[in-house]
């Protein structure tokens, strides 16, 4: 296990898993959409050919939520047809797959933490997209690979909702924050580390679904308060209802992931989510 590619690059975790890289002992190859364009299968074929990589780590996605309902083809091109590629590409050259997913499979109607074996039904054409590309790399037959659900994710790197929060904390006096939507927030550096961890010791017959994402449970309402508290923002966070809040996609209200199987499969140890936020915000100004 030496030659490892990261497509997507540019990313939360492509950034964080850039930023771990040296204290792991593999070679990283990185590329943007600018490098490496995942959609295209051609190009995904060419560089997997001219290279001898031994894993591929896909943190490439179309992650615009809301945008993705009416940007349908752009959104299962990079979420659906491009893993099928990867996949494809990874189980003729022999390299083990990781691919990374999310709890917006699910539709959120079951109020208690989602299992790998859970029923997929998700709510939004994001959501959707991404159980296509989950299917899609089962389908492949692939061996010695995971696809990896989390939730929630953040980082100091690229755009998310704690770095929405610090920047409206700063600007604005009050703002309302939904409170029935429930779910655990991921350090993207958190998860980058389990997934090199985990790298190695992947050894399956079929490529295993696993969840992940930090210990503990809040509503976006409670996430936001904790953002404004620990960097000191005068800011009041009102708690409100979903309906109040309009969007274009359909969020689970109950999202939160069962992350018993790696944790038994790989002894990997899950920081509390507040702690790992108190973390990445010791790193903002
Ligand atoms: N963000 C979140 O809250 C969550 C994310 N996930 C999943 O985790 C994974 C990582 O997410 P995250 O790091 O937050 O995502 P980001 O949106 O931060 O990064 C995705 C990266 O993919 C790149 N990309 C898009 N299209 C292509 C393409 N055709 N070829 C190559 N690269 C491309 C983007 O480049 P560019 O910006 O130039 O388009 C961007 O740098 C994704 O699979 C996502 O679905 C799961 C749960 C929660
Ligand atoms: C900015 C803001 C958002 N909200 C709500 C909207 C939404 O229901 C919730 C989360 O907001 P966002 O739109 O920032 O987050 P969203 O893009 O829905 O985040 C999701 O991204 C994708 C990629 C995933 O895979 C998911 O796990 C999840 O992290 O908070 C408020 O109530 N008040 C606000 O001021």
């Amino acid at each position: 296990m030496n030659k490892i590619l990261v497509t997507g690059s540019n990313g939360q975790l492509g950034s964080e898993i850039k930023y771990i890289a040296s204290n792991y002992s593999f070679e990283f190859v990185f590329t943007g959409a600018a490098e490496l364009d995942i959609t295209d299968r051609s190009a995904v074929w060419s560089f997997f050919q001219s290279n001898q990589f031994d894993a591929v780590i896909n943190c490439a996605a179309y992650t615009a939520v809301d945008r993705a309902e009416t940007e349908v083809e752009r959104a299962d091109s990079v979420n659906h047809l491009a893993p099928r590629y990867l996949a494809e590409a990874a189980k003729e050259f022999n390299l083990k797959f990781v691919h990374v997913s999310t709890d917006y499979v699910f539709d959120g109607e079951t109020f208690r933490p989602y299992s790998e074996d859970s029923i997929p039904n998700p709510k939004s054409v994001y959501g959707l997209t991404k159980l296509k590309g989950e299917e899609a790399i089962l389908q492949s037959g692939l061996t010695n690979s995971a696809v990896i659900r989390t939730s929630w994710v953040y980082s100091t790197f690229g755009n998310n909702f704690v770095k929405t929060m610090l920047r409206l904390g700063a600007e604005r006096p009050e703002i309302n924050v939904v409170v029935d939507q429930v779910g655990t927030p991921t350090y993207a550096r958190d998860l980058a580390t389990c997934i090199l961890d985990i790298l190695p010791k992947l050894s399956n017959s079929k490529t295993e679904i696993y969840h992940f994402s930090n210990e503990g449970v809040c509503s976006w309402y409670d996430f936001a308060k904790a953002i404004m508290e620990m960097k000191d923002l005068v800011c009041k966070v009102n708690p409100i209802p979903s309906i109040q809040y309009p969007t274009p996609a359909k969020r689970p209200f109950y999202s939160v992931l069962d992350k018993a199987k790696i944790k038994s499969d790989f002894n990997v140890e899950i920081a509390y989510w507040r702690d790992s936020l108190a973390q990445c915000l010791r790193q903002t100004s």
